[in-house]
């Protein structure tokens, strides 16, 4: 299967890589011994394989092709925002591999045949692109620009509300400031009547 990625060059195709258990759990081995930990004692003793696990399913976004959740569709006489708010959201920051988290409202407005999608589909798009090494631009970018593929909408809004536990853990250590990011497509880009509508059904949910 081909997937597409995206660097400073433009969008190119790679195979999906196939997550590597035996690697992945020599690494983590290596990981406690250059920390100064023995992988030996009991407690640890299982963790390579542990962590091996837990990262093949952090980054299960790698081995799938998001787009594929937005397969189906079914057709509906609906040309108005379709909006899903506060959707749960876990990834991983690239540069230290530690989690950031928050949520995710997506939004579209379909094209005149209707096309929809179920709106489960919007959420596991989201996990889908969520599970792989992340910066919160591109995964805000990468949903919104599968929905306008698969889906041909008039329209798509993302917004990610996330907080950088490398922000807050490490580092600068902030707990508590959050990053939002948005990626605006079509009419919803270019209409600001449309755009202020969606906003404004984000902004003003109730929590
Ligand atoms: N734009 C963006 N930056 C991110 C994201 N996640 C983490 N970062 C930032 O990536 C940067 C990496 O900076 P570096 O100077 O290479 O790494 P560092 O020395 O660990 O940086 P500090 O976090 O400032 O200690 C940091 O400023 C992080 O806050 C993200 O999703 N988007
Ligand atoms: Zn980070």
């Amino acid at each position: 299967m081909n997937d597409s990625r995206r660097n400073g060059a433009g969008t190119y195709d790679v195979p999906a890589p196939v997550f590597d258990q035996d690697r992945a759990e020599k690494a983590v081995r290596e990981l406690l011994l250059a920390c100064g930990e023995d992988p030996d004692r009991d407690g640890l003793l299982d963790t390579p394989a542990r962590v091996a696990r837990a990262y093949a399913e952090l980054f299960a976004g790698l081995y799938t092709d998001p787009e594929s959740v937005l397969n189906k569709t079914f057709d509906e006489s609906h040309d108005e925002l379709v909006l899903v708010t506060d959707i749960p959201m876990f990834s991983t920051c690239e540069h230290h591999l530690v989690p950031f988290h928050g949520v995710a409202h997506v939004g579209y407005i379909p094209n005149e045949q209707g096309r929809i999608t179920g709106l489960s589909k919007l959420a596991r798009l989201v996990d889908l692109y969520a599970k792989r090494p992340q910066v919160q631009e591109r995964l805000t970018s990468q949903v919104a620009d599968a929905m306008m593929k698969k889906l041909e909408p008039r329209g798509v809004i993302v917004v990610i509300e996330a907080e950088h536990l490398c922000m807050a853990m490490r580092g600068i250590r902030k707990p508590g400031a959050r990053t939002t990011t948005s990626a605006l497509r079509g009419i919803l880009k270019s209409s600001p009547s449309s755009r202020a509508e969606a906003i404004e059904l984000i902004n003003g949910r109730t929590r």
